[in-house]
């Protein structure tokens, strides 16, 4: 895989039209992320329009809830096709093993690969005194993403999303075949917006993550293709 399909770039916009101008102003980005506010936007016609133009496609829905809504939710989301869907680890474990057991069926119904599961650990915009104060959490930080990996891949997922910070510790824990995926990443030349756990995109790669989100450094950049580039030439002298 080149450095640059390591790359995944959210399209955090609020239509349909400002992410196919994203899309198609960047034909080098292989992997796209639909989140909450283009899917709460715009509704699935952007998973089809991205599937037309080959790209693969990260549904970032972040679905928190009971087992029996996580486990539609994750089946519907399986049967529009996505390559990766987001779920909290925090719903625990019946729901993470309804929600996997969901999506084989949603997948195997239309005839699609099983899309990868990925558990959310800690929002990199959190940081250990917000676990500590505002969540009351009584587990250091590092722990605590470690826990939630572990219940991800104990209940049959296929990976987490975790800062770049704690990605060596679980890639040592969890192994070689467990999907890491880091947002959080910034180049020292980019501002650090709302995230606070980051990480240049050449050590987060190095410590072991298999793919990195990487949106405003890029999306909010003068040139979105100049900043892509300059990217995956840091990445480029990990590889
Ligand atoms: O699941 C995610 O992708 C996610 C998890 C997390 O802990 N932190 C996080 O920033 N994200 C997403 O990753 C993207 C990061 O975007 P930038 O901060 O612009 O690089 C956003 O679309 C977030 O929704």
């Amino acid at each position: 895989m080149s450095v640059a399909e390591r790359v995944i770039v959210p399209l955090d916009v609020s239509s349909e039209r400002a992410a196919i101008d994203l899309i198609e102003q960047l034909p080098q980005v292989t992997f796209w992320k639909v989140g909450l506010e283009l899917f709460v936007s715009s509704g699935s016609a952007i998973l089809t329009a991205l599937k037309a133009r080959q790209k693969r496609v990260f549904l970032d829905l972040k679905f928190h809830d009971i087992p029996n809504t996580v486990a539609g939710a994750c089946g519907a989301a399986a049967r529009h096709g996505v390559d990766l869907i987001t779920l909290h680890a925090t719903n625990g474990k019946e729901a993470l093993q309804a929600a996997q057991k969901a999506a084989e069926a949603g997948a195997a119904a239309v005839g699609h690969p099983t899309p990868k599961l990925l558990a959310i650990t800690l929002l990199t915009s959190l940081t250990a005194r917000s676990l500590a104060f505002e969540l009351k959490i009584p587990l250091e930080l590092p722990e605590y993403v470690l826990h939630m990996a572990l219940l991800a891949q104990e209940n049959g997922l296929a990976g987490a999303v975790c800062s770049p910070q704690e990605v060596e510790q679980l890639r040592q824990t969890c192994g070689d075949d467990f999907l890491l995926v880091c947002p959080g990443v910034r180049p020292t030349w980019a501002d650090t917006n709302d995230q606070r756990r980051t990480v240049t995109p050449a050590a987060a790669l190095k410590a072991g993550a298999n793919y990195l989100v990487i949106g405003r450094p890029i999306t909010a950049a003068d040139d979105p293709a100049a900043a892509f580039e300059r990217i995956c030439e840091e990445l480029a002298t990990v590889v």
